[in-house]
């Protein structure tokens, strides 16, 4: 495809998709799409906008692009414990190019595919880069994982690791080398959907770590009533992260956000379950505070409060 009009663009990305449902009545091309939703399910939605420059650097490979775009909805819907199924694609492009497009489309596609998830509309116009998503799930209604059910005496657990994706950004931008590891997790987040899944029934709270774990932490404190306390020295490194990051920047990095694990809540009787749910996973989940009464996020490092510069990523 040479200049591709906004119809031909369309019709590329409907014939990128490999995936089908037959939940979807009708799909890419007409005004809407038409969806059967399960009847014993609630429907759980959310969006999210990858903005050039804001988002990811100016210069992204498009392949990751379209991964993350896609990766950020369904660790949102993981949030909540729904299983994906649907979702639209916005796509603001400067121009029509279809070599971006086709990288873009093979990132998308294979995280839908890998997911099962029908791209079943959206909108494409002109502007500067920039993609929006909404994605779909359902979820078994009792069942949902939200962010006011935490319990006083809870733990607090997250998954992987924290700090990866916001080293990788700090080393680029500073020209230095960025080792694979890391890139990886700031270009190709893993949502945690089959973790999500599993968490439904006992954990009490949950939450995607996006804007960073400590002020992620505080929506759930605000929506639960209640305080956190967090052991710095708990959160989770990865190898490359724990070579790599300066001393004295580490919590900063580890509370940056662009994360994408779940951070969800759960009563000491199911530390035994959640070591043997790691182990099934084969994905770190690590324990790293409690909630007590009270109120905010309170974070000690080696036995004493510690006080951060930021708590986390907010756009104004
Ligand atoms: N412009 C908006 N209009 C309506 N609701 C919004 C708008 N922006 C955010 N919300 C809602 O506010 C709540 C919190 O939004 P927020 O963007 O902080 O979600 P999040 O998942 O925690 O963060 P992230 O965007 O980093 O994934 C969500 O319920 C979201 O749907
Ligand atoms: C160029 C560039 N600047 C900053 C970042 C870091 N970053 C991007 S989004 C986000 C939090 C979630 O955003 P939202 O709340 O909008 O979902 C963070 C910490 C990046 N990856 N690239
Ligand atoms: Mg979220």
């Amino acid at each position: 495809m040479k200049s591709a009009g906004e119809f031909d663009l369309i019709e590329f990305i409907r014939t990128q998709q490999s995936v089908v449902r037959p939940d979807v009545l009708l799909g890419i091309g007409d005004d809407a799409a038409m969806l059967q939703a399960p009847a014993d399910h609630a429907l759980v939605m959310c969006s999210d906008t990858l903005n050039e420059g804001v988002h990811f650097p100016v210069g992204t490979d498009p392949e990751a692009i379209g991964w993350k775009s896609l990766a950020v909805n369904l660790s949102d819907l993981a949030a909540m414990g729904a299983c994906p199924s649907w979702c639209l694609l916005n796509l603001c492009l400067p121009e029509s190019d279809t070599r971006w497009l086709e990288r873009f489309t093979n990132g998308f596609f294979e995280l839908a595919a890998a997911h099962d998830v029908v791209l079943v509309g959206g909108d494409t116009t002109r502007g500067p880069l920039s993609i929006s998503v909404t994605a779909c799930g359902f979820v078994p209604r009792e069942l949902a994982l939200t962010r006011s059910g935490a319990k006083v005496g809870d733990d607090i657990w997250v998954s992987g690791t924290l700090g990866d994706a916001a080293l990788a950004l700090r080393r680029m931008l500073a020209g230095e080398s960025v080792p694979a590891e890391l890139m990886d997790a700031l270009d190709r987040p893993t949502p945690r959907v089959a973790l999500g899944s599993a968490l439904r029934g006992f954990a009490s709270s949950c939450i995607d770590v996006s804007d960073g774990v400590l002020q992620d932490l505080g929506h759930v404190c605000a929506a639960s009533g209640l305080a956190a306390e967090v052991a710095g020295d708990w959160l989770p490194v990865s190898d490359a992260f724990d070579a790599l990051a300066p001393r004295e920047a580490r919590l900063q990095l580890q509370s940056s956000g662009d994360d994408y694990e779940l951070c969800f809540s759960a009563a000491p009787g199911y530390r035994n379950l959640l070591v043997d749910l790691a182990e099934k996973l084969d994905l770190r989940l690590t324990r790293i505070g409690s909630f007590t009464s009270g109120q905010g996020v309170h974070l000690t490092q080696a036995g004493r409060l510690s006080a951060l510069e930021k708590r986390g990523h907010a756009h104004f």
